[in-house]
């Protein structure tokens, strides 16, 4: 596979498990994500013990502080040769233009985290956030956009429209993914992985489905077929 679709989540207390992990599956299959929880248990060592199997990685790390906090947390990043990050779209234009301009747009990949999939509206006036979860994810994708960013996190629900006002280049990444009849956790804006790239998706974040199934690399070949089916059908 050239451009693996899927990245899967090390979400993982140490770095023993996640190698474990890495160790059974394939680069060419599969991207992998380094998230909060490992990265803060086992720190940039992993991250680089993951690149040297092969890998290309996700640092997802949300960063979402003043912006020098933010552009030098980028700079150290991308300084470990990761292949995408993160920061959080709610930190406004300052913030995202300071990380842009510590990326050059080329380099890693620098995308925002716009609502997460683990929110719905009834959590977002609680925060201040008017619209439904489509209406803010989009406010905010088109700020990310307007920054040169290279793409957002949402969920696939909002990538349809998304897809159609940005057009083609802009990176759309979709955790809250569940196969059919997979336990939801507590994701709430959800789709299939098949929906997920209809939707125009680009890549797919994808954790426990795989990660703590009885055998997680017949899951990511399941996985990874559906969506060679549903890209006919790729808006
Ligand atoms: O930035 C992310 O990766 C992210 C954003 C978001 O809105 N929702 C979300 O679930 N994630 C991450 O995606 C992964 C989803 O994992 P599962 O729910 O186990 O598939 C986790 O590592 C989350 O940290």
């Amino acid at each position: 596979m050239s451009d693996p679709r899927i990245i899967v989540a090390l979400d993982f207390p140490d770095a023993k498990q996640a190698l474990a992990l890495t160790d059974r599956l394939e680069p060419g299959s599969c991207r992998v994500k380094v998230g909060k929880e490992l990265f803060t248990a086992a720190g940039p060592h992993v991250v680089n013990e993951i690149m040297a199997k092969g890998f290309e990685v996700f640092l997802d790390l949300k960063f979402h502080d003043i912006p020098s906090t933010v552009s030098n947390a980028c700079k150290a990043a991308a300084g470990l040769g990761v292949w995408m990050m993160n920061i959080h779209a709610l930190g406004g234009r300052r913030m995202l233009s300071a990380a842009r301009q510590a990326i050059p747009a080329g380099t890693a990949k620098l995308i925002a985290v716009t609502l997460l999939t683990s929110m719905e509206r009834s959590d977002l006036n609680e925060i201040g956030l008017n619209g439904d979860p489509q209406e803010v994810v989009q406010r905010l994708a088109l700020l990310a956009n307007d920054c040169g960013l290279d793409g957002v996190v949402c969920s696939a629900r909002e990538a349809p429209r998304l897809r159609q006002i940005m057009g083609k280049g802009f990176c759309l990444v979709t955790p809250g993914i569940r196969p059919v009849d997979a336990s939801m956790d507590e994701q709430k804006r959800v789709t299939t992985p098949r929906q997920a790239i209809e939707n125009g998706a680009d890549y797919l974040v994808i954790g426990r489905p795989i990660t703590q199934a009885a055998d997680p690399v017949s899951m990511l070949k399941q996985l990874n077929n559906e969506i060679e089916e549903g890209m006919g059908f790729k808006i």
